[in-house]
């Protein structure tokens, strides 16, 4: 459905033969084998900038994600997690801002502190939130996949409960794809860090390598027993024997990877909250798509049905809805 745009020239593909015969693989701790396949014929997800080294292109365009260790600060994140605690408390208000529960405490008496948040949404409004969105060092990777004109999309901060024993901690197998209404997919990027150590044991993120090269899927609520999260859609038939990556990240480290590749996180059996902050950032040159008459006509209904409950009636386009959480974060607004 959603062919990869390869444009690489006649040249570049010269360039890039030349190049790889002088390259050795590199051990990436999390999949090394994974990469030690041949490489890709032409680079088709990542862009020319000056900024990633041929090692990490050649990573990114198998592979689909690209992790970097201790990008961002203790301080910064830090920061981050006090202006947390103090949306969590209630002691600000922010406009935009969604404040998510688990679904398997919805229903119980409301607790005003982080015990009862599992995740809060759209906080570009939070200077302190979002200058982790502006970190020039995250930006400098995003442009390797964005080009200059950068815009923040989407943003997140995943407080991931300890499991209730009904397993809606976990985050069903999905693209991230599926929410967005704007193309070329290989223009958006998302940057994921981990607040603190991150493994099996409290959820940490999973991905199917390789995956981004293939179509978007349809995406449905999986029928898990124990119940799911509100907009949690994942890939009912995916290929249960593509190798499955879990990442262990420490705090500061960061994962950027491509809306089409597929992953999901587990269940945290753990008693602490597993924290992780998130920027979905595109090219300000991408264009808006109607998503009416495909697999993503779902979730289109499901915000504007959102947005309507919450201010009364009011009906957005889908594509509204994204271009009035869109910020500017580099360069020049185009498009989007
Ligand atoms: C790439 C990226 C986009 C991937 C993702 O981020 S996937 C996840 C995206 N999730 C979202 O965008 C969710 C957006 N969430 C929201 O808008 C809100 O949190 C809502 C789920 C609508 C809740 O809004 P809120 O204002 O807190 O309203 P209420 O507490 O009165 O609840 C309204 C109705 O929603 C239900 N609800 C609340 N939280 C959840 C939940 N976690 N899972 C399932 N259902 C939920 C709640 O039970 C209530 O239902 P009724 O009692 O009205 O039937
Ligand atoms: N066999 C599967 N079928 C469908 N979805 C799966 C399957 N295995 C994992 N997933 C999805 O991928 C997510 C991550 O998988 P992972 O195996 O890390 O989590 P888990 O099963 O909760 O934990 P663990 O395997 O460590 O006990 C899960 O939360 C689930 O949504
Ligand atoms: O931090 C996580 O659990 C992953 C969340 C995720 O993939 C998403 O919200 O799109
Ligand atoms: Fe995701
Ligand atoms: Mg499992």
């Amino acid at each position: 459905m959603e062919p990869p745009q390869c444009r690489a020239g006649a040249n570049r593909g010269r360039r890039l033969r030349l190049l790889l015969r002088h390259l050795k693989p590199t051990a990436v701790s999390t999949s090394a084998q994974i990469y030690a396949d041949s490489p890709p014929a032409k680079f088709c997800y990542t862009l020319d900038r000056g900024v990633l080294s041929s090692e990490q292109r050649l990573f990114y365009e198998k592979n689909g994600f690209l992790l970097i260790k201790k990008l961002v600060s203790d301080e910064d994140l830090d920061r981050i997690r006090k202006e947390f605690e103090r949306i969590c408390k209630k002691e600000v208000s922010i406009s935009g801002l969604i404040v998510m529960r688990d679904v398997s405490l919805v229903k119980s008496e409301y607790i005003a502190e982080e015990t009862s948040v599992s995740k809060i949404q759209d906080f570009m409004e939070d200077e302190e939130l979002f200058r982790y969105c502006r970190l020039p060092q995250i930006l400098k990777y995003v442009e390797g996949f964005t080009g200059p004109n950068i815009m923040a999309m989407h943003t997140m901060l995943i407080n991931k409960p300890p499991d209730t024993g009904k397993m809606t901690s976990r985050h069903p197998l999905h693209q991230d794809l599926h929410y967005f209404p704007f193309r070329p997919a290989n223009l958006i990027v998302c940057a994921w860090t981990a607040m603190e150590h991150v493994d099996r044991n409290n959820g940490c993120l999973v991905v199917l390598p390789g995956t981004h090269t293939g179509p978007l899927k349809q995406h449905d609520y999986p029928a898990w027993e124990g119940g799911i999260n509100k907009m949690y859609h994942g890939i009912q038939d995916y290929d249960p024997s593509l190798p499955r990556v879990h990442l262990v990240m420490e705090k500061g480290d960061t994962v950027f990877f491509h809306p089409l590749l597929i992953h999901g996180s587990g269940t945290n059996r753990t008693e602490g909250f597993r924290k992780a902050i998130s920027c979905h950032y595109a090219s300000s040159d991408c264009d808006y798509i109607d998503v009416r008459g495909t697999s993503q006509e779902n979730i289109e209904n499901e915000v504007k049905q959102i947005v309507a409950n919450r201010y009364e009636g009011i009906t957005v386009a889908f594509k509204d809805v994204w271009r009035f959480k869109g910020r500017l974060v580099q360069g020049e607004r185009i498009k989007l």
